[in-house]
């Protein structure tokens, strides 16, 4: 099986949240937009009250059908986000709330959905931790065995 080492930022990068996340998300957007990266915005729209499972559906339907590099979904804790886009064939959605976590879900996991828990860590952090996630390839080797055994129901 052979992966590709790093995201194809040719491609949008897929962001949802829910009412926790969307200020999270909008800063996010425009720190990937600042940057010259594509971004398909999944909602929310607004901090009303929303429901996650709304917005973290369609960013995984977009990562399982490859028309996205990758999805970032923001929720309060990032539960219910990663439970949702961890419904969807081929997602890997991995709970992130500091840079190491994030290089291991790329490095180990090969995870393809970053889900930030919005009131557990600051902006700063969310940001640094989806630099993180662009920049670190899968290892592969060890991994590889294991990432694919996830597939195998
Ligand atoms: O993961 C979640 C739910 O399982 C999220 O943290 C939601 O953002 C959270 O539940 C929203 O809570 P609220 O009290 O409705 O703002």
């Amino acid at each position: 099986m052979q992966h590709p080492a790093l995201f194809n930022l040719s491609l949008p990068v897929a962001v949802g949240s829910d009412h926790a996340g969307f200020e999270y998300k909008e800063e996010i957007i425009s720190y990937l937009e600042a940057k010259g990266i594509q971004v398909k915005d999944f909602g929310a729209w607004s901090k009303d009250s929303a429901d996650y499972p709304d917005y973290a559906h369609p960013v995984a339907t977009a990562v399982e059908r490859e028309e996205v590099a990758f999805g970032i979904l923001v929720c309060g804790s990032a539960n219910g986000v990663a439970i949702t886009a961890n419904k969807h064939q081929g997602v890997r959605a991995a709970i992130c709330w500091g840079e190491e976590l994030a290089r291991l879900a790329r490095g180990h996991n090969e995870a393809n959905v970053i889900c930030i828990p919005a009131r557990f860590v600051d902006t700063a952090v969310a940001k640094q931790m989806v630099d993180v996630f662009i920049n670190t390839p899968f290892e592969g080797g060890r991994h590889e065995n294991r990432v694919r055994k996830i597939a195998c129901l």
